[in-house]
């Protein structure tokens, strides 16, 4: 057994909670507070935010021992406000026995293979609305634009809804939803958790609406909802009910909008920052589109065949770290790396740490994607975590950044 893990708790109640918030209602971010730990205690160490204890992991052979024994020796923390803004039936809420299943029947519409028809319908999409802003002529934000064609684009692939204003109240209800979701759980108007309530009973009687009309035959579109609703006679273990179908509608949408919109900016940044890295996937996406029909849209061989584009979206993820750590509590007492880990502490995997360690990236601070042409030694690359939680989106969010990366380079400079 090592000796204890450095670090400091402070008060029983408070800890370093003020200090946290600090770093992230400042332009610093919350994770300035971890690396201001690190400097002073190491590369393990502990804090206590809120009244718990919080441990941060710093390596692979940690992440390893986490991810592996998922739902056994760890899971992630029961947070009221989350469950109650998300839903009860919601992945990111349901205990074990219950995930297990849900998963197995959201994941087949995300597999790489279903994906095909989402690449071609998002590239048509990507191509109007870059059009449309070409002939405006006026300059936009990367973020604002890359947050709303993922959103348009999610609730297309899953409800096939494509009115504006429609849209447009959803997105509203889906932030509002999302705000609530680590927020004090009262219900009063104005509050955060409040107004995440209320748009989530408007987003359930819109899905419900939505389900009734695909019952009653009115219409029935190829989408995600469809094949959930598709298994209706099916025995119960081989399908969803309403309310499993409709909180993880909810939860698709706010576990794919932001972090893929924000990927996508971050490959702007990047490629803006880095000419080099530019250049050669400019080639490699030109050489692709000359041998296509003009106006022909990307499929699912197009994206195979982008393999510098590939390590651009991995670098991407390594260096942009959209989820800082993932958050798992010890349902026992445990060790990790031979450190002992009380029942009930936090363990965080520092994703952010292991992605800029530079025993496992050389030169981490480099936005280099070559470097993805070798091995990477395992739970060294993590964005989309692992094991029986890893990210249910990894593949859409992939392709989404290959056909904006495609569009991107082949068609401006
Ligand atoms: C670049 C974009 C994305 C990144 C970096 C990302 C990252 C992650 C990570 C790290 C996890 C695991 C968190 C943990 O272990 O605590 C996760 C889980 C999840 N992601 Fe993503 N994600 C992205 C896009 C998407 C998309 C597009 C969708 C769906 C359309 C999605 C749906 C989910 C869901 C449902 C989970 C929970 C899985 C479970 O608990 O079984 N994500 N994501």
């Amino acid at each position: 057994m090592r000796e204890d893990i450095p670090g400091r708790l402070g008060l029983p109640l408070i800890g370093e909670t003020f200090s946290f918030l600090s770093a992230t209602n400042s332009t610093r971010g919350c994770y300035d507070f971890v690396r201001l730990r690190r400097l002073w205690h190491g590369r393990w160490f502990k804090t206590r935010l809120f009244g718990k204890i919080h441990i941060f992991i710093p390596n692979p052979e940690g992440a390893r021992t986490i991810f592996a024994n998922d739902f056994d020796l760890f899971n992630k923390g029961y947070v009221k406000s989350m469950a109650d803004a998300v839903g009860k039936k919601s992945l990111l809420c349901v205990p074990v026995e219950n995930h297990k299943r849900i998963r197995r029947l959201l994941s087949e519409p995300f597999s790489m293979t279903s994906l095909s028809a989402f690449i071609t319908k998002f590239d048509k999409m990507l191509c109007g609305r870059l059009q449309k802003l070409e002939e405006k002529g006026k300059s936009f934000k990367v973020l604002d634009f890359s947050m709303k064609m993922t959103f348009d684009a999610m609730c297309d692939m899953l409800m096939s809804i494509t009115e504006d204003s429609l849209l447009r109240q959803i997105e509203k209800d889906c932030t509002a939803v999302s705000d609530a979701m680590l927020s004090f759980p009262v219900m009063i108007p104005g509050t955060r958790y409040y107004k995440g309530i209320m748009g989530r009973k408007r987003l359930m009687e819109t899905f419900r609406d939505i389900i009734v009309r695909r019952r009653t035959g009115e219409e029935s579109p190829g989408d995600f909802l469809q094949s959930m609703l598709q298994r209706d006679s099916f025995p119960d273990s081989e399908k969803l009910d309403d309310s499993e179908i409709m909180d993880n509608l909810l939860t698709l949408i706010i576990a794919g909008q932001t972090t893929t919109a924000a990927a996508m900016m971050w490959s702007v940044k990047f490629l803006h920052d880095n000419r080099d890295a530019q250049d050669i996937l400019r080639d490699e996406q030109l050489s692709l589109a000359k041998i296509k029909p003009e106006g022909a849209s990307l499929n699912h061989e197009d994206i195979n065949n982008m393999l510098y584009g590939l390590k651009v979206v991995k670098e991407t993820l390594r260096m942009s770290n959209v989820l800082l750590w993932f958050p798992r509590v010890a349902l026992n007492d445990c060790t990790i790396e031979g450190y002992e880990i009380k029942k009930g502490w936090h363990v965080n995997i520092d994703a952010t740490c292991i992605h800029y360690d530079s025993d496992l990236f050389k030169d981490p601070l480099k936005f280099n994607p070559q470097r993805f042409d070798e091995m990477q030694k395992p739970y060294s690359f993590i964005p989309f975590g692992s094991g029986p939680r890893t990210c249910l989106g990894m593949n859409m969010a992939k392709v989404t950044m290959l056909v904006f990366l495609h569009r991107l380079t082949s068609c401006y400079t």
